[in-house]
């Protein structure tokens, strides 16, 4: 996952995509919707965990389509890679009709992109928060639409090499809240 470009705001950390990952539950020959896709890193982690995986990676950011294109081509990832606002995205392109899976890594717009995606199908829907006000906006909305599941607070810190010993460095925490459906 180092060997990807970054975008402004840099990528999920591998630790949050594999927690959020074991979430979604990905099934062989599903549809997965990477929302926020950034630099694309939760798509190319799902598409070497699951085969067939049909991926439909989406940001509004010209920068983030241009580095997610450049690293699904690097990665040999095979998504397809729309640019645009996501609920805009999803209730205009009538070939995304069934959504079996969701990541939201960009939560501009979440109380209607959930409700979207959850017309569209969606039965796990995993949410990266870093904002407390995100995250109560998404649990509620969640909640209203019957799918909260869970919540959880997760807090990362890498070892580093100091005067040839070793310190443990924080990473900002991350909210990972989940969705599920049916
Ligand atoms: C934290 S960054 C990228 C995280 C990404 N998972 C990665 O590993 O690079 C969030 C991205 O979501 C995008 N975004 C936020 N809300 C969005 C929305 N409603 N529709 C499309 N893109 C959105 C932003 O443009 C930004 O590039």
């Amino acid at each position: 996952m180092s060997d990807l470009l970054h975008i402004s705001g840099g990528p999920t950390k591998p630790e949050i995509i594999a927690i959020s990952l074991s979430k979604l539950e990905l099934a062989e020959g599903s549809t997965f919707v990477d929302v926020g896709c950034g630099t694309g890193a939760v798509s190319i982690a799902a598409s070497r965990q699951v085969r067939n995986l049909k991926i439909y990676a989406i940001d509004a950011r010209d920068e983030a389509i241009r580095v997610a294109g450049e690293n699904f081509k690097n990665t040999g990832t095979n998504a397809s890679l729309i640019h645009g606002e996501v609920s805009k995205v999803l209730s205009q392109q009538k070939d995304i009709d069934t959504i079996d899976c969701a990541f939201i890594g960009g939560t501009r717009n979440i109380q209607q992109v959930l409700e979207i995606l959850l017309h569209k199908g969606a039965k796990n829907i995993v949410v990266n928060a870093v904002r407390i006000e995100t995250v109560v906006r998404t649990m509620n909305r969640m909640q209203e639409l019957g799918i909260f599941d869970e919540v959880l607070h997760v807090a990362v810190s890498r070892g580093k090499s100091i005067t040839g010993e070793t310190m443990f460095q924080p990473e900002n925490p991350v909210y990972i809240i989940v969705g599920r459906s049916g």
